[in-house]
């Protein structure tokens, strides 16, 4: 067993059965696999240990809150090695769609095998805590490389970097997806500059997505992430059709708490209130962006 990062909370051991019920092919959008690290070793160069979360635990987890698929995000702390991905989602009967991370030397080969078990993007970390930079230039050769297989690029920045990171993601080619709301201030309110650009910047194009996740990172209030709402509910009534929800399960790198998965699925109804903008959400938007083979 590896040692986890000391000071980090684990994943919660047994989350409550959500009293909100997702629509049929829900999908998880956002949600990792970790190891097991005596199978899955992580990245020599990662800046923390999670704790093992293995594809039977999410798996069990997804079926758990009443969802159909999940979108698998390689993580940090796996660095460019997709092994754990690759393998949950052969193991997953076609109902898990994963995000790699690349190196911009990546041979077309290997960005195929990737293709073949099930991967539709790539991810492109700005977290300083998480990962040393990349130059731009690098992002960019990678987003043209995996563009010719018609992925789109997922990024994860801080809400104070966008001007930083927005110029490289308006040359990006494809659907762009902004992971955790661009991570606001949440202290600054929804009517505060910076989210404010954020808004303003999705606004500008629609290729432009976002995931409406993490209100446990997010919050200063703490559970039911009253702070955090009005910031997912303002994302999903202003771009319906180009907004995506996860549980980010596992949960790597929490301190405050540890996050009920059932209650953050119960959050759903705060931040999208009618049944047609849920549906969007968790069922129209991904299955058009991970299974269009199938969406409808
Ligand atoms: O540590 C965070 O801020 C959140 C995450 C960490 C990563 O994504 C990562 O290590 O790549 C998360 O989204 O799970």
């Amino acid at each position: 067993m590896t040692e986890m990062t000391a000071g980090y909370l684990p994943f919660h051991a047994a989350p409550k059965v959500p009293d909100y019920v997702p629509p049929a092919g829900a999908v998880d959008a956002h949600c990792h696999v970790f190891g097991p690290g005596d199978v899955f070793a992580y990245a020599p160069e990662r800046k923390y240990t999670p704790c093992d979360a293995p594809k039977e635990q999410l798996f069990a987890l997804r079926d758990h809150l009443g969802f159909a698929r999940n979108v698998i995000v390689q993580a940090s702390c796996h660095g460019k090695d997709n092994a754990a991905l690759v393998d949950a989602l052969e193991a997953s009967n076609g109902k898990a769609r994963g995000v790699a991370i690349v190196d911009a030397d990546v041979t077309d080969d290997a960005l195929r095998a990737l293709d073949d078990a099930g991967v539709r993007g790539v991810r492109f970390n700005f977290i300083k805590r998480l990962v040393e930079a990349t130059p731009h230039a690098v992002f960019e050769q990678i987003a043209e490389k995996v563009a010719r297989l018609g992925w789109h690029v997922v990024v994860y920045f801080e809400g104070q970097d966008l001007d930083e990171v927005a110029p490289l993601v308006r040359r990006l080619p494809g659907i762009v997806v902004v992971d955790h709301m661009g991570r606001p201030d949440v202290t600054a309110g929804v009517d505060g500059a910076g989210f404010r650009a954020f808004m303003d910047f999705l606004a500008e194009d629609a290729r432009y997505w976002v995931k409406v996740s993490c209100p446990e990172r997010l919050t200063v209030a703490g559970p039911p992430y009253d702070d955090v709402v009005p910031f997912a509910r303002a994302l999903v009534e202003r771009f319906p059709d180009r907004v995506l929800w996860g549980t980010d399960w596992p949960h790597p790198n929490m301190k405050s708490h540890v996050p009920d998965d059932g209650a953050l699925v119960d959050v759903i109804p705060r931040i999208a209130p009618t049944a047609d903008l849920q549906r969007r959400l968790l069922v129209d938007n991904p299955m058009r962006l991970y299974w269009p083979e199938e969406s409808a």
